[in-house]
């Protein structure tokens, strides 16, 4: 039995930006009232797991402890197939640089890693979204959603965040770095996820 959020409030368990953009986009129509881990003050947890859904855990459980309240996570990532899944669980870890995150680097890894593995195109990849929603008893519900495509060289546009401008979803011309969020969002990873997440949780 999936147990469903029957509260009014929920901690977003990220201190993503975009993430949090897009997941508040998605609550918006729920009429629950929306808080991130920064406005309750919360550390970010190490995320210690090797699977997108053992670090959602980590990091919802973790707010919903701190605050009380539920908590709502997201571990995700980019899988390419022609470097064996990688970056996957460790998309955040490429970018990681002494002076904060740099996804450029992480971009022109990713490329150039593939072009010295000979890699035959087209370069397929996904993004993977795992949505945890944990309660402060220790209960959870964990959901897991996916955007097909192919990563491209060069990086477009300057929209959306992380590993956007490299990814062209199948079906569409425009990289999710080209598009505005109302675009991206019917087509990505996050938002499958997130209709799972309704059907469980909210019974719509
Ligand atoms: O829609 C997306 N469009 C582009 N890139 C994306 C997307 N979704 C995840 N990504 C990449 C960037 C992100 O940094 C990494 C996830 O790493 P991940 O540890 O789950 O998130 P994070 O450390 O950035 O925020 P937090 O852990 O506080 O939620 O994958
Ligand atoms: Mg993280």
């Amino acid at each position: 039995m999936t147990r469903r959020f029957d509260g009014s409030e929920l901690v977003l368990a990220s201190h993503n930006a975009g993430k949090l953009r897009e997941i508040s986009a998605l609550l918006e129509p729920f009429g629950i009232t929306v808080t991130s881990a920064a406005d309750h003050g919360l550390e970010e947890p190490e995320e210690t797991e090797d699977t997108f859904a053992g670090n959602a855990r980590i990091k919802a459980h973790f707010a919903a402890k701190s605050t009380g309240l539920p908590a709502l996570s997201d571990d995700s990532g980019i899988e390419v197939d022609g470097l064996g899944g990688a970056p996957g669980v460790y998309t955040a870890d490429w970018a990681e640089t002494p002076n904060g995150r740099d996804f450029m680097q992480a971009m022109t890894r990713t490329w150039n890693e593939l072009e010295a593995a000979n890699a035959p195109e087209p370069r397929t990849a996904r993004f993977v979204c795992t949505l945890c929603l944990a309660w402060p008893d220790g209960t959870d519900e964990v959901f897991r959603g996916e955007a097909p495509g192919r990563v491209v060289w060069p990086p477009r546009g300057d929209q959306g965040f992380g590993y956007d401008p490299m990814f062209l979803r199948d079906g569409q011309t425009q990289t999710f770095g080209e598009m505005p969020y109302a675009e991206k969002e019917p087509l990505s990873h996050r938002s499958d996820a997130f209709a799972k997440l309704v059907k469980g949780c909210f019974g719509g």
